[in-house]
């Protein structure tokens, strides 16, 4: 199925976004690690906490926790401390995105976990049984889930854990969220060096929890102010903080380059609130960013950049090729489509200089089985006439109402 894009005149509406799959998938785990309490509130909706949603509830011999990075590596390090014999599977994809720094780690401090096919990659046997803790050292530059997962059991381990994290750390904010998360849960854990994390044996406390909503989805939301361009236009999005621990609430930093002014209904820090966005029509001439910190971000603004003709240069892109699809290689043939040459050096930058090829008619964007491709290619159809989007429900993994809210904003989305 394909989706053809056309986008209303003016922007002007009020989105309720989906909350954050990243905070939804660490309040389920530490929830469930106090044994008792309340559901986390405002839990998303989405593909990937739906899949941690059951397999948590119903703890089946074999968990299919389909494309969803986050519960496949949280739900590795829960079930390592947990009783009982579970296989973790999923997507052809997640049975080739990379496990085995995560599953050296649990077995060094004496999981029972062994592969099930290829070394190195989902499926997992784990049979729960008591790890001791103690210190250990781990790579921080391929996903910082691994250490997201490994924290947080940390404070179920008689001895605790010291992580101390080697190479250049990546995705920092995801493990600082984790941390502060941790501390709510009533956790003691906290950064000891600026490479060493230590958690104490402390164990969580039950808390009634409501998750923020997504500023990752937030993201296509800013784009489309940047597509559209008028200054009457206005997007008001639901659910936000100020101060907000989420790494990729800095999309509102780096489109404040290209215009984009951000407004907070209630100002007072750590208050969920609605953001109103306007576009001043300023914007720089070229962009340079290192997107290490917030890779999720890198297609929004790789698609929203050419298009503006802001030639770029993003750094810090080494995870894009381990993600959903090699973002790398998805981004540069699907913007090809659209006119655009963009270039990769070493795997771990993307530029555009302003080179321009010539673009396809009526063009039908791939999406490799990732949803972000999908959300950031369609606030294009501002600029790109019969733009059309394939396979558009891959949004479900983390936003399953784009499409019904790009209605609500005015689109017309007609199906093929
Ligand atoms: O911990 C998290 O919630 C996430 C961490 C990041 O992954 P990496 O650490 O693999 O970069 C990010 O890309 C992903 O969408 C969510
Ligand atoms: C990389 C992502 O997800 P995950 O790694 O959790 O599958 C993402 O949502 O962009």
């Amino acid at each position: 199925m394909q989706y053809l894009i056309k986008p209303p005149r003016l922007l002007n509406t009020v989105i309720n976004l989906p909350a954050s799959k990243s905070i939804s998938n660490r309040a389920l785990i530490m929830h469930a690690l106090t044994g008792n309490g309340t559901l986390p509130q405002n839990l998303s909706d989405c593909d990937d906490t739906e899949v941690m949603i059951n397999a948590l509830k119903h703890m089946p011999e074999t968990i299919d926790i389909k494309a969803a990075g986050t519960a496949m590596r949280f739900m590795t390090a829960y079930l390592a401390v947990t009783p009982g014999c579970h296989t973790i599977t999923g997507t052809e994809r997640m049975r080739h995105r990379p496990i085995a720094v995560l599953v050296d780690a649990l077995r060094n401090l004496g999981a029972d976990i062994t592969y099930g096919a290829e070394e190195g990659f989902p499926p997992l046997i784990i049979k729960g049984c008591n790890i001791s803790g103690g210190r250990l050292d781990i790579p921080g530059n391929v996903s910082s889930q691994y250490i997201s997962a490994l924290l947080m059991i940390g404070p179920m381990l008689k001895n605790g854990l010291t992580l101390h994290l080697t190479g250049n750390i990546i995705s920092r904010p995801y493990i600082d969220l984790t941390l502060h998360m941790m501390g709510e849960f009533g956790a003691d854990a906290e950064w000891t060096d600026f490479d060493t994390i230590t958690v104490k044996a402390q164990p969580y406390k039950t808390k009634e929890y409501t998750i923020e909503n997504d500023w990752s989805a937030a993201s296509y939301w800013y784009e489309m102010m940047a597509m559209c361009g008028s200054l009457n236009d206005s997007v008001s999005l639901t659910g936000l903080t100020d101060g907000s621990k989420q790494g990729d609430s800095s999309v509102r930093y780096i489109f404040s380059l290209l215009g984009i002014k951000t407004s907070f209904a209630d100002s007072r820090q750590g208050t969920p609130t609605t953001v109103t966005l306007r576009n001043s029509g300023r914007c720089v001439s070229r962009l340079e960013y290192d997107f290490v910190s917030s890779p999720d971000l890198a297609q929004t603004f790789v698609t929203c950049c050419a298009v503006m003709n802001v030639p770029f240069k993003f750094t810090g892109l080494q995870t894009l090729k381990i993600k959903e699809t090699d973002r790398i290689e998805a981004l540069k043939k699907e913007m090809r489509k659209l006119g655009y040459v963009i270039k990769d050096e070493g795997g771990h930058t993307l530029y555009w200089t302003g080179e321009r090829c010539v673009p396809i008619q009526n063009p039908i964007i791939e999406t490799y089985d990732d949803h972000r491709m999908a959300l950031a290619f369609a606030p294009l159809a501002f600029r790109i006439k019969g733009l059309r989007i394939d396979n558009p429900m891959v949004v479900t993994k983390s936003y399953p109402h784009y499409w019904e809210d790009l209605r609500k904003a005015g689109f017309e989305i007609d199906e093929y």
